[in-house]
């Protein structure tokens, strides 16, 4: 088994340190690691964010374990090498179109969340996010209006075989969960969410056990503020999901919180090869203090356990580790405590280590 560490940039470092060392606890046999630059420290040492050995890196591995990337003193480089490229080429390069991010509450964090704490105690969904289209990788630019003004641009597309693979994956989803499906969309407005509601539509009909029912962005932006519990999976493009998933994070208290994995079709030898990555980013505003969250980060490693190694029971011997962390108060700044990332790590290795 072979998974490539991607630590990245700011807090991607730091929070990935923690959950090697859990991987490093569970003792694993015939697993080797690898680890790569990517991001603005790729940039620095090797002129480019995304260099060719870290993209075969990946490659080669059955997973990925990914970081954060971003750093403020790449903000003025021409776009392709910007930080922000090496995430979005590694997802568009190794076909990672679905992104699973599952946000519920957590007993005892109720009253972090700006909700009522029992509306963030019902809260148990899955933003199933497509990752390789919309906007994010259309054709853009910048150009001269005819009154001569700069004016920027960004294509927004999505073909039907893109909206078929996502839907597929979100009703599968929605089978094992509470088999319900909101697919957000602003077909009210634009062609591709149109044909994204079409598709969506005609791919229910193989699903008849799930329900599916729609969603305009704006409306399910406010939803999930006043009946976050009413979610189950929700279904939805690369710029809503980003957008979405975020907004998920702070309902069940921080963004330090959620994980993520990014699946394409290639099967491994031990299940689906993806890249694992928690949903928040390199957070320059507390890089190098010992402040971040490591937990989005091992929960990461949870996820990429249970789909790309196959190993369900040692991602669940992680996440109740974790659970049971947060529940002895040992927390980081984001939930009111005072724990350093470190402090954390070590908690959640010496709980993994007392369960079994
Ligand atoms: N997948 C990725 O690599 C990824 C994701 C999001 C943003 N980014 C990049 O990260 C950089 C910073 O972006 P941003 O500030 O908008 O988003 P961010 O997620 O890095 O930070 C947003 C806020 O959340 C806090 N935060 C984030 N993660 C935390 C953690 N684990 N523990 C405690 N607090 C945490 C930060 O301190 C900040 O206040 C940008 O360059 C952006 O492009 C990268
Ligand atoms: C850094 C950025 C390109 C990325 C995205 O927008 O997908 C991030 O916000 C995320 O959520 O992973
Ligand atoms: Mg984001």
């Amino acid at each position: 088994m072979k998974i490539a560490i991607l630590p990245g940039d700011g807090i991607g470092p730091e929070v990935t340190d923690q959950a090697v060392r859990v991987l490093d606890a569970l003792a694993l046999p015939g697993l080797t690691l690898f680890s790569g630059d990517v991001g603005g420290i790729a940039y620095q040492r090797h002129g480019t964010p995304l260099p060719a050995e870290t993209l075969e890196m990946a490659r080669a591995a059955d997973a990925v374990l990914f970081g954060a990337v971003g750093d403020p003193s790449c903000d003025d480089l021409p776009r392709e090498h910007r930080p922000e490229q090496a995430i979005l080429g590694l997802r568009k390069q190794l076909g990672l179109f679905a992104n699973l991010r599952p946000a519920a509450g957590w007993a005892g964090l109720e009253h972090l969340s700006p909700l009522r704490p029992e509306l963030a105690s019902g809260i148990d969904l899955l933003v199933v996010r497509e990752l390789t289209g919309d906007v994010y990788f259309g054709a853009k630019g910048e150009r001269t209006t005819a009154a001569g003004e700069r004016e920027g641009w960004d294509e927004m597309a999505y073909s039907a075989p893109e909206i078929r693979r996502i839907a597929h994956t979100a009703f599968r989803a929605a089978q094992g969960r509470r088999g319900r499906v909101t697919s957000v969309d602003k077909a009210n407005v634009l062609e591709t969410s149109r044909i994204w509601r079409e598709t969506v539509i005609e791919i229910a009909a193989e699903y008849p056990d799930v329900t599916l029912d729609h969603m305009y962005v704006d409306n399910a932006a406010m939803q999930l503020v006043r009946a976050p519990a009413s979610f189950d999976v929700i279904l939805t493009g690369n710029l809503f999901g980003d957008i979405l998933s975020d907004q998920a994070s702070a309902c069940v208290g921080s963004i330090g919180l959620l994980a993520s994995a990014s699946l394409g079709e290639r099967q491994t030898a031990y299940g689906t090869f993806g890249l694992y990555e928690p949903i928040h980013g390199s957070a320059p505003n507390i890089a190098g203090q010992g402040k971040s969250n490591p937990v989005a980060a091992i929960l990461s490693l949870a996820m990429l356990l249970r789909h790309s190694l196959g190993r369900e029971a040692e991602a669940e011997r992680i996440e109740r580790a974790v659970a049971k962390t947060l529940a002895t108060q040992v927390r980081g700044a984001d939930l009111g405590g005072s724990a350093a990332t470190s402090e954390i790590g070590d908690a959640v290795v010496r709980t993994l280590l007392t369960i079994s």
